[in-house]
């Protein structure tokens, strides 16, 4: 499939869509099923690439996953995981960010893990410094090999209390998931606490671990040596509800978007409501000022919370009869 979507607009875009589960919470909750001895019931799942991704990496590990064929839940069955051939593991290279979330889980299934190159959408540099020294924090020992990065950890995984420099999303459910069965507690500061880590901290919970989350970014994990498995709805994608959104708001249309949370998604509907006003003061239509197209209202700290990144400047006004060219995620 080609990696260009081309968009020809200039129709007012009206109906009624249902939004399913999260792409940032579902592949994560996949790979959580790897920490339990007994099987786990993911419902809500989206049909995107990232599934596929951890649905195949899983398999090579020995995890069965069955999808359901009418309702797409997936029944994950981590007992018979084993190490995988590299060369197969390669065969993902280049193919999504979610593998580095293995190390963790790999490490207390099977005792070490080998993750691929990382694939994932092309935003710009996309290090992965904390996650490795997260790992090292944990006990880990990390060796860069042709194809990807090895990780094992001869002595187990052992809490820690790890600091992050920024509230990346990623290194977060690194912690979560290497933390949650490694022996003594882990304090994490500087954590990220999107709607999805929360939603991936409640799958961990009903696993069997033992998860708290302070008002100050801060996040302490018990250790325990074993987690049963899960039975979770996955939240509802956020960033597609506020796609939508964008959607109807600068095609002039209306969308109703079932599923949609109001309370996931409060930082984006004052941005939404905030620049559709603005443009309602500034000219006929309600969403489009006569001379220039309404501004994003641009949020001033690099991550406001609640606001995803990439929605931070997607309400922009306007009506466009133009071609878009977006990257797929
Ligand atoms: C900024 C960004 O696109 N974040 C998205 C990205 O998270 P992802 O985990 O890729 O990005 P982070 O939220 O972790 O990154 C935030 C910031 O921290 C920096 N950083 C991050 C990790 C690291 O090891 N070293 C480092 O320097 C990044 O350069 C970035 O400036 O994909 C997630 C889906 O899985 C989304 O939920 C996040 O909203
Ligand atoms: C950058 C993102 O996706 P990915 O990490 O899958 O590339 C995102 O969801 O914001």
């Amino acid at each position: 499939m080609s990696s260009v979507l081309t968009i020809r607009g200039g129709v007012p875009l009206t109906g009624r869509v249902s939004v399913r589960g999260a792409k940032n919470l579902v592949p994560k909750a996949m790979v959580a099923a790897l920490l339990g001895n007994e099987p786990s019931v993911l419902r809500n799942v989206p049909e995107i690439k990232d599934v596929e991704v951890v649905t195949s990496l899983l398999q090579l590990h020995g995890v069965t996953v069955e999808k359901d064929p009418v309702t797409g839940d997936l029944t994950l069955d981590p007992k018979a995981a084993r190490t995988a051939p590299s060369t197969a593991i390669d065969a993902h290279a280049g193919d999504s960010r979610i593998p580095i979330l293995l190390c963790g889980p790999l490490i207390h299934a099977i005792g070490e893990a080998f993750i691929p190159d990382l694939g994932g959408c092309k935003i710009g540099d996309r290090p992965i410094d904390y996650h490795l020294d997260v790992l090292r924090q944990f006990g880990a020992v990390v060796e860069k090999r042709p194809g990807g990065i090895h990780i094992s950890a001869p002595k187990g995984l052992h809490g820690a209390k790890i600091s992050l420099p920024y509230p990346s999303v990623g290194a977060t459910e690194q912690v979560l998931l290497s933390a949650t069965r490694a022996e003594g507690i882990t304090e994490l500061s500087g954590a990220a606490t999107e709607p999805e880590i929360v939603d991936l901290i409640a799958v961990l919970q009903k696993m069997g671990a033992i998860i708290s989350v302070q008002t100050d970014r801060t996040i302490r994990i018990e250790g325990v040596r074993d987690l049963g498995g899960y039975n979770h709805r996955a939240l509802s994608d956020r960033n597609e509800s506020a796609s939508w959104a964008s959607a109807a708001l600068v095609t002039r249309g209306d969308i109703f978007v079932e599923g949609a949370s109001q309370r996931d998604m409060m930082t984006f509907l004052n941005t939404f409501r905030k620049v559709a006003r603005h443009g309602h003061r500034r000219g006929r239509h309600p969403f489009l000022p006569p001379r220039r197209q309404a501004q994003p209202a641009r949020p001033r700290n690099r991550r406001p919370p609640g606001l995803h990144d990439r929605l931070a400047a997607a309400p922009r006004g306007g009506p466009d009869p133009g071609r878009r060219r977006v990257h797929r995620a």
